[in-house]
């Protein structure tokens, strides 16, 4: 494979990936960046790759073939503990279903990203109820998440994910088991808090009023990407840049 050196502007990096799950084949040749502090949507149908995609930029997934870069450095050939670290101090991870500890109350979900860091108990706490504040959700620091609306519970689980100012938070179909309105209010406050702090988000949905959100859109099908604009065909700056960054 030809090496491509990353432009100096994306955050995240991958270049040929393909992978498959047993014989199910997920990704073929993806080739993609992404920009510091945007928010990028990768649409596409169920099925098509998007979650795969997400895990192999993430680092959950070692793609069976191609490179991911983050700030620069690759990822895909760290070891599982190095990994398992990058995803911890520098990444957040929102996926369908909020995942909440029953037994612990809304603040201790909220905080464990920190804990984990090795952060005190009474920075972690105050951060978890700050940013559960933020996302509408502070009345219900003490409860616990069996006494919480499902759309609560999902705000929780985005504040537990912000909680740790990420460099890149990866949303899987978040809002997908809300309803629609609650869906859109709910990623209004997860895009707003993203770009007050500088938090660059891919977000994988299958609804284009979801992908609306985003700054920019890539779509997969059958695991490849479709769209990219061709580097000729005299695109204006802002297409050109994002033709840089993005190619089959
Ligand atoms: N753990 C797995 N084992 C076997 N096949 C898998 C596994 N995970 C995904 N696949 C298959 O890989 C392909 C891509 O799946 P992926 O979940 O990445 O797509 P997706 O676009 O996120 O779909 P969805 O919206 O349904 O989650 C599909 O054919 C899927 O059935």
């Amino acid at each position: 494979m030809q090496m491509v050196a990353p432009p100096d502007n994306d955050v995240l990096w991958a270049r040929g990936l393909h992978h498959a799950h047993g014989a199910t084949v997920a990704l073929t040749g993806v080739s993609l960046g992404v920009r510091e502090g945007e928010i990028l949507a990768v649409t596409g149908p169920r099925g098509s790759g998007k979650t795969t995609l997400l895990k192999c930029l993430s680092g959950q997934l070692v793609p069976t073939e191609g490179e991911v870069l983050f700030d620069r450095a690759p990822v895909h050939t760290l070891s599982s503990p190095s990994r398992e670290r990058l995803r911890l101090e520098r990444f957040g991870w929102i996926d369908t279903e909020p995942h909440l500890v029953p037994e612990l109350t809304v603040w201790e979900n909220t905080a464990l990203p920190l804990l984990l860091r090795g952060t005190g108990h009474r920075a972690a706490k105050h951060t978890a109820i700050e940013w559960l504040e933020r996302l509408d959700v502070g009345m219900c620091a003490r409860r616990r998440p069996a006494r919480l609306e499902q759309s609560q519970r999902q705000r929780v689980a985005i504040a537990r994910a912000l909680v740790s100012t990420p460099q890149v938070l990866f949303a899987d179909e978040p809002t997908a088991p809300l309803h629609s309105a609650d869906g859109i209010q709910v990623l209004r406050t997860l895009t707003t808090a993203a770009r007050s702090h500088h938090i660059t988000v891919v977000l994988a949905t299958y609804d284009p009023q979801v992908a609306a959100q985003a700054d920019r859109t890539v779509s997969l099908l059958d695991g490849r990407l479709s769209g990219a604009v061709p580097e000729d065909t005299g695109a204006s700056d802002e297409e050109s840049r994002a033709a840089c960054s993005l190619s089959v």
